[in-house]
């Protein structure tokens, strides 16, 4: 029996939600998706504005600026502290925020960080089952590895690509069309799972079906406002059973 015909057999055998039936590869999102990161980002953030004396926002507000890189997430911060729109904040003081952001991020991205409920077992069961699984994130690409080594998912993963692994990041669709050619996998048979609207744009631009979870950040708006194929309160409901149709459009 060929590699793909076991997957198929594999994936076959086990309760899935409808969503999966048919496909082959899982990309998802980090932030928001996998892990609640905000504490520690918000509170690398909040070390990077003080030391230029500027106004500290709470975690609330930074997980509104959360989705678009950390670069993004810094230039929001400084219009949110300087009360400017982000066209307007300097690139200069951004700069340097940011690489400050980076160095106090890096000293530990998980300290305050967790996963989310049911993320590890369901990873490894759709792994188990024959799903190729990816990571596709806007996070820089140097946090993915020690993230993931902290909560011991590394081995869930074929393939890890960060906001700055490639030419473009989320809401375009390269990525995601980087993972699925890399497994030969067509676009039809492929899933983006995540939490904000880059993640349904870029999804639906690469041709992937798209699940998103209720819980993350999107900026504070619904997820359901970017019409996902599927609505997803936990990650788990990705392994419910075939029967359970209601969340799915
Ligand atoms: O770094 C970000 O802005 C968010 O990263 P995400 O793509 O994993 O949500
Ligand atoms: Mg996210």
């Amino acid at each position: 029996m060929n590699q793909d015909a076991g997957r198929h057999d594999a994936v076959a055998d086990r309760a899935l939600h409808p969503l999966l039936a048919g496909k082959r590869l899982i990309a998802f999102d980090l932030d928001g998706t996998l892990i609640d990161s905000v504490p520690d980002l918000a509170a690398a953030l909040v070390r990077a504005l003080d030391d230029e004396r500027l106004a500290l926002p709470e975690r609330e507000d930074v997980s509104r600026w959360v989705g678009n890189g950390t670069r993004k997430l810094v230039e929001r911060g400084l219009a949110w502290a300087l009360e400017t729109p982000v066209e307007a904040v300097d690139e200069t003081l951004a700069a340097r925020v940011h690489a400050a952001f980076l160095s106090y991020y890096g000293e530990a991205p998980h300290r305050l960080t967790q996963l989310y409920p049911g993320v590890a077992e369901t990873l490894f069961a759709l792994r188990d089952s024959g799903f190729v699984l990816a990571l596709v994130t806007n996070k820089p690409e140097r946090f993915v590895a020690p993230l993931l080594e902290h909560f011991a998912l590394c081995d869930a993963f074929s393939l890890c690509l960060g906001g700055d692994s490639l030419a473009r990041k989320k809401p375009d669709p390269l990525p995601l069309c980087h993972a699925a050619e890399r497994f030969g996998v067509p676009a039809g048979h492929c899933v983006m799972v995540g939490d904000s609207r880059h993640d349904m744009a870029a999804g639906k631009a690469a041709g992937f079906a798209t699940a998103a979870l209720t819980y993350g950040y999107n900026h504070g708006e619904p997820i359901s406002d970017s019409m996902p194929d599927a609505l997803l309160d936990s990650l788990s409901e990705l392994l419910a059973a075939p029967a359970r149709t209601s969340s799915i459009r």
